[in-house]
């Protein structure tokens, strides 16, 4: 029976993640089934022999959207400590350690297949975006181990591949010929709640004074006549970036492809049952060329990974470039690794560049193996379905940063794109819920929002009241007070800065009582950093102020009163 590799994503890295293992479970001669959890018929886990899950956290410690349908069954009182019991499991958690919430999904999955009975292969990976070497650096060595352990269930794999073999592509790629018709060339449709819209700009106006150091825009997108666009207060709007043209001009030299290939309309037949179909919304509405994979659909601007040296290093026949590819794969190579892509930023297109003979032997089907996918980037929405109906409105910071190692400055892929969008512009765009569940509206509010956090506030308080910032004061006469904090113009008395959590506390009897008397909820988004933390501390100080008790904030949380939605 074959291993069973599940993921769970909702920006799609575990399904990298999945795809590499099942491409390498392949490499090594043990049949393998890859799946979205959601999609996979759960009721046959505990006939499963090895699973293989790969799951990622979302919202606020929470499972991502295509793999809760599963997980609930997995929490269902009838299962019993030997439901799983002859079923052997292995689980990679992907999470980013600046949330509060690190790797909940991943671990409450671990345990509760532990729970059931389920034979544990390894520990669970915990595999953090922060790491200096990102996920890799805890799923590299992990994976050694993965294989030994499988070995002992499936006697045929392989505990050795020759790196010089490339694995099996994902597409084959069938260019048209000369009366094959646009339509007939369409690859697989992607249809309902994933589907991503094309809406047009209407504004995109900076917020912040020409003479700040953060760009940060309001973003505003026609949705009139557009289906699935319906929101609520809370909604988050997931945008979908193209690379910027300098970054795409800069990997067409390095692949040395020329317009008539670029330019010539192709369908991408999956390899294996196992491979999804290209995407058709996010290409467009056009033909599916080499052009608009490289403009659209493969993320030019990221740093590779391993797997990016690995793929390369397999297809070189440049001898001194296909050993330092296969170098800087090698766990040997960790350092090397670090210096070269972490500390200065490298992008997928520079190390194209870089490895220029290399670049030029890649067959555009490999580039499907090779190069990672843009995913969408979430936004909170700022605006209110009823006063700004027919249009999604959103707040973005434009990323750009620059350290000493750094030969031009990084830009973020996506606020960059949008901070350049012009107005009739068509953006790819779809909703989807955020983590927030407010309270009927009879019940008092407290929300904080420092930055780009007053987003989904904004959309609240204009639902609620009708009002917009400028029509709001200091006072709750008019139901809504706004108190503010000005970090980067304001100095507190011992020369810090003022951020929420001083305004908090200022304002700690006014909080006191609408927490206590009037149990208003309170709802914090904006930066994972140390935001959400220093909050909670102003609230547990709020609270043993006002009744001698440690421990407010926890039991806010627990009560659901306490929500966040923050991104790193
Ligand atoms: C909206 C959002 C919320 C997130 N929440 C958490 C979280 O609560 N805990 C955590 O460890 N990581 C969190 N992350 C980080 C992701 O788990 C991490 O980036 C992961 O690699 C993404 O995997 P995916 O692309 O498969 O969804 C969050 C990321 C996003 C975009």
């Amino acid at each position: 029976m074959s291993l069973l590799i599940v993921y769970g994503t909702e920006t799609g890295t575990a399904e990298d993640v999945a795809e590499g293992l099942w491409r390498e479970a392949r490499a090594r001669n043990l049949p393998a089934c890859l799946a979205p959890f959601d999609e996979y018929d759960i009721e046959n886990l505990p006939s499963e022999r090895a699973v293989l899950f790969v799951i990622s956290t979302s919202g606020q410690g929470e499972f991502p959207p295509n793999a809760r349908t599963n997980w609930k069954w997995m929490l269902r009182k009838s299962l019993t400590r030997d439901t799983l019991k002859e079923v052997s499991i292995a689980v990679i958690g992907l999470g980013d350690s600046s949330y509060q919430k690190y790797n909940f999904a991943g671990k409450k999955l671990f345990r509760r297949l532990l729970q059931l009975g389920a034979r544990d292969l390894l520990p669970v990976c915990l595999a953090d975006d922060q790491h200096e070497s990102g996920i890799d650096g805890a799923l590299l060595p992990w994976k050694d181990q993965l294989w030994l352990q499988l070995h002992g269930i499936y006697e045929n794999l392989s505990l050795t591949v020759d790196p010089t073999v490339p694995p099996l592509c994902k597409y084959t790629l069938q260019f048209a010929e000369n009366g094959d018709s646009n339509d007939s060339m369409r690859n697989g449709e992607v249809k309902g709640e994933g589907e991503l819209r094309a809406v047009r700009v209407v504004e995109n106006r900076r917020v912040t004074a020409e003479n700040h150091f953060q760009d940060t825009r309001l973003v505003s997108f026609d949705t009139s006549g557009v289906g699935g666009m319906d929101y609520a207060p809370g909604d988050v709007l997931m945008v979908h970036p193209c690379n910027p043209e300098e970054t795409v001009r800069i990997a067409i030299d390095a692949l040395q492809y020329d317009d008539e290939l670029l330019d010539r309309p192709f369908r991408a037949l999956p390899t294996d049952s196992s491979i999804r179909p290209l995407p058709n919304d996010v290409i467009g509405d056009g033909p599916t060329t080499l052009r608009s994979c490289l403009l659209r659909l493969f993320d030019l601007q990221q740093r590779p990974r391993r797997s990016f040296f690995e793929l390369m290093g397999a297809i070189s026949t440049h001898e001194m470039e296909r050993e330092k590819l296969l170098e800087l794969a090698s766990a040997e190579g960790q350092d090397d690794y670090i210096d070269y892509i972490t500390r200065t930023r490298r992008t997928v297109a520079e190390t194209l560049r870089d490895f220029a003979h290399t670049a030029r032997e890649i067959p555009p089907q490999r580039l499907f193996d090779i190069l990672p996918r843009i995913r969408s980037r979430a936004f909170s929405i700022a605006s209110c379905p009823v006063k700004h109906a027919g249009r999604v409105e959103i707040i973005v910071a434009k990323v750009e940063y620059r350290t000493a190692r750094m030969v031009e400055p990084r830009r973020g892929l996506c606020s960059t794109y949008i901070a350049r969008l012009m107005e009739g512009e068509k953006v790819r765009v779809r909703v989807r819920p955020g983590t927030f569940r407010f309270p009927p509206v009879a019940r008092a509010i407290v929300a904080v929002g420092p930055g780009t956090g007053v987003a989904p506030f904004r959309s609240l308080i204009l639902w609620r009241s009708g009002s917009d910032w400028d029509e709001l004061q200091t006072s709750r006469e008019g139901k809504v007070a706004v108190h503010t904090a000005y970090s980067r113009d304001e100095e507190l008395k011992d020369g810090g800065r003022r951020y929420v959590q001083h305004v908090m506390q200022q304002q700690r009897r006014q909080l006191l009582q609408m927490l206590q008397e009037e149990k208003a909820w309170v709802f914090v988004a904006g930066s994972a950093g140390d935001m959400p933390t220093a909050v909670m501390e102003a609230i547990d100080l709020i609270g043993k102020e006002g009744n001698g008790e440690d421990g407010f904030a926890a039991q806010l949380e627990r009560e659901g009163r306490l929500q966040f939605e923050t991104w790193s």
